[in-house]
């Protein structure tokens, strides 16, 4: 998610300044912000760069030494380039794929099973997808539009626009500053019983859900019709990508999601940053049947790339290093996020600059995220940390050392006041993706944690 300022006021009281006395993209003065503290000069380049990671800003802003306008020029600089917005503001239309593709391997890398072509788009350039073919072929993603029958996907627009009314902004800690997600969101479970787990024994980002619904009769009824179309999506993925043989860690069981979180983005500038999605409570490999309704918005997805401390090569944190794959969603489609995606791929929903209004739900999209918490990831089965809380399940992404390995370590990072107490600990997992825990050396770790009280361990640097 984009980083705001120190304080959100702060923030919101410099964005209101800016907007009042330039456009988003005119040139700052460096003298007007030399003096505000980083988190502020983060949250004014978050608002004119919103398609760049908060972790690449702070470390373009660190290289130039703290200049907000020396690290935007550098950002729009052509080997830093960023998301680009067609000049005219809408939604783009569709390249021709023959100029992007040439015949290669799979996207992900993995053996080709059929004949595929390697996407050509390349640093600097985002590919816009709209066909369902194209997307399955060049992303961990596919797609079915016109998903449910028209009324059932209405009525259930119209029940998330009711529910969206009192959905609030995810706050969570960036660097050392509280901070509010650029949209709104709930969370939906079964039964009041899981609703009540929810809120009890669940993490998020360091802290306990307050806001815990009970899914909706529209919510409830469209979950078996996802349930289906994922299983089948996900079948006829690995039959078409990978000769029939599921990825390593990838679950074996059928997915039934019992959880579905809501996002809701009013307005065009509404986004949500670049991300992977938490793993902790889905396991590894996990899958995601995503349900846009309302506005058409634009899914950008792009491939990981770690780097190997060397520096001779592209520089991975730059959201624009592969080339962003924008992915159109209209109203009622159904994207599923395939196994191969979270670890490897980072996604977001970047602000828009004109959207055509919906006729039910005006400038507003809900996107409906369906997901499977598995039995076997409840906070009670993984490992504590030193804080007395669940650990967070993560996996090496920014490094080639390790990369895709997984790990827990401690959330409390994410808390505000709270430092973290470092604790790290790799993670196994069986053929189908269940944890396995070696109590023996499980315990070792424990010990030796406890004795621990230096630096942060080399293993954390990931
Ligand atoms: O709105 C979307 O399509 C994506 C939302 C998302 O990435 C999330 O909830 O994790
Ligand atoms: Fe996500």
């Amino acid at each position: 998610m984009p980083p705001t300022s120190g304080t959100l006021d702060a923030f919101l009281n410099l964005k209101k300044r800016k907007r009042g006395t330039r456009a988003d993209n005119e040139a700052i003065t460096e003298d007007e912000w030399t003096h505000e503290p980083t988190d502020v000069k983060l949250g004014i380049l978050a608002s004119l760069h919103p398609a760049i990671d908060h972790d690449a800003l702070l470390d373009i802003l660190l290289a130039h030494n703290g200049s907000v306008s020396a690290a935007s020029a550098a950002i729009k600089a052509p080997q830093v380039l960023t998301a680009k917005k067609q000049s005219n503001g809408e939604i783009g239309h569709q390249k021709s794929l023959r100029f992007f593709a040439a015949p290669a391997a799979r996207p992900d890398g993995s053996p080709n099973s059929k004949k595929r072509t390697k996407l050509l788009s390349k640093k600097g350039a985002t590919l816009h997808l709209f066909d369902p073919l194209d997307i399955e072929e060049h992303t961990p993603c596919s797609v079915i539009h016109n998903f449910l029958p028209v009324e059932l996907a209405n009525g259930l627009l119209r029940e998330m626009l009711e529910e969206a009314k009192t959905f609030e902004k995810i706050t969570f800690k960036l660097f050392d500053n509280v901070v509010a997600s650029p949209h709104t969101s709930s969370f939906f479970v079964q039964n009041l019983e899981e609703v009540n787990k929810q809120k009890r024994e669940y993490i998020y980002n360091g802290s306990q859900l307050t806001d815990v619904r009970q899914l909706t009769p529209h919510l409830a009824e469209v979950k078996p019709i996802v349930q289906e179309a994922v299983n089948n999506e996900m079948q006829r993925r690995i039959d078409t990508c990978h000769n029939g043989k599921k990825l390593k860690h990838q679950s074996a069981e059928t997915w039934a999601p019992n959880a579905a979180f809501v996002n809701c983005y009013d307005g065009p500038q509404q986004s949500v940053g670049w991300h992977s999605d938490q793993m902790t409570y889905l396991g590894p490999r996990a899958i995601i049947g995503s349900l846009s309704l309302g506005v058409a918005r634009e899914f950008r997805v792009r491939r990981i790339l770690p780097k190997n401390g060397g520096g001779d090569e592209d520089d991975p944190r730059d959201p624009d290093a592969e080339g962003q794959i924008s992915i159109h969603l209209p109203h009622n489609s159904l994207l599923v996020m395939h196994a191969e995606m979270q670890e490897a791929w980072k996604h977001a929903v970047t602000p828009a600059q004109t959207i055509d209004p919906h006729p039910i739900s005006g400038r507003t999209r809900i996107n409906i995220t369906y997901r499977y918490y598995r039995d076997s990831f409840h906070p009670k089965f993984t490992p504590r940390c030193h804080c007395g809380i669940a650990t967070v399940l993560r996996v090496v992404q920014r490094k080639k050392e390790n990369f895709g390995r997984y790990f827990w370590m401690c959330h409390a990072g994410n808390i505000p006041d709270k430092e973290s107490c470092y604790f790290f600990y790799w993670a196994e997992f069986d053929e189908d993706g269940n944890p396995i825990w070696d109590k023996e050396k499980y315990r070792k770790k424990e010990r030796d944690r406890q004795k621990h009280t230096g630096p942060v361990a080399d293993e954390l640097r990931v």
